[in-house]
């Protein structure tokens, strides 16, 4: 079984949110959608849930209850503790007595909220209540499952938790769709979408990924070209097209995060953004 959006195109206005987006999420699998701001993840994972309406094209989902969808926002009951929410949350998936206790156990437990239980979801850290969130998304063992930045403001190591849980309810037959910002955990993900503008640049694994990219990246102490150059750390990369980059360089293996950077630069320039 695979879900997905075909072809699709939303609008807000001038602004093509969704331009012929076409992306799979096949079950058993992890989809990490990954770009900068405005890039269109979040009106993609809203389309895949039917929030969001398209101009054209076509969504293949299953119906509402065998879908899982933790929004940008909240995702969470602020005046309700947190064994409140998942047994409300639990209650309208008709999930009850014993498959219930058991449930809400392995989630707190897998979600480090198990000594949490009894706080109100409005006096749990910012990265609590992603992880809560992801909790209330995933108490039903949805088919479909649609996280949109689940792990932003999570600390690095419950990031580690959440990334777990994630690729347990996938290993269970979830097919899972998640937005990121973090592009180191979005390597993890069996399939990568790499969006822009509305646009998708590149898709597939990330052994995919980087064999798709042309062009060379450099490490330099000045940017000879300042419009293709960003800073990373301490250093500073600088993106040239094939065969481009001046002999003596120092050239450095691209991650995903200079690939990301690297395409959204060359779409912009052929868009005519910069000159
Ligand atoms: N309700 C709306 N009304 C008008 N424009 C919108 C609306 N929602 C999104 N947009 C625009 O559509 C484009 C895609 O937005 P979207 O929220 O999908 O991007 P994103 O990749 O999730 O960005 P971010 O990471 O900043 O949330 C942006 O240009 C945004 O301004």
């Amino acid at each position: 079984m695979s879900y997905g959006v075909r072809s699709a195109v939303v609008r807000f206005g001038d602004t093509v949110a969704l331009d012929d987006v076409t992306v799979d999420v096949p079950a058993g699998t992890v989809v990490a959608v990954v770009g900068g701001d405005g890039a269109g993840k979040t009106t993609l994972l809203r389309a895949l849930v039917r929030e969001q309406r398209l101009v054209a094209g076509e969504v293949e989902a299953p119906g509402k209850q065998h879908i899982g969808f933790l929004p940008a926002s909240s995702g969470s009951w602020a005046s309700l503790s947190v064994t409140q929410n998942l047994d409300f949350v639990a209650g309208i998936y008709g999930l009850s007595g014993a498959a219930l206790d058991t449930r809400r156990t392995e989630l707190l437990a897998g979600a480090g909220l198990a000594r949490a239980s009894d706080r109100l979801a409005s006096q749990l850290s910012g990265g609590m209540r992603r992880k809560l969130g992801f909790c209330l998304a995933s108490v039903h063992r949805p088919g479909l499952l649609v996280l949109d930045e689940p792990s932003t403001g999570v600390d690095p190591v419950s990031r580690i938790d959440l990334w777990r849980m994630i690729s347990q309810a996938a290993a269970d037959g979830a097919a899972v769709i998640m937005s990121t910002t973090y592009l180191d955990e979005a390597e993890r993900a069996g399939h990568l979408v790499v969006m822009d503008a509305g646009q998708v640049l590149v898709q597939g694994s990330y052994d995919d990924v980087r064999a798709h990219f042309s062009g060379t990246v450099t490490r330099v102490a000045a940017a000879a070209r300042p419009a293709w150059s960003w800073r990373r750390g301490p250093e500073r990369h600088e993106y040239w097209p094939a065969g481009q980059a001046p002999p003596g360089s120092q050239v450095v293996e691209p991650d995903l995060e200079d690939i990301v950077i690297a395409l959204s630069l060359v779409r912009r320039s052929t868009a005519g953004v910069r000159s």
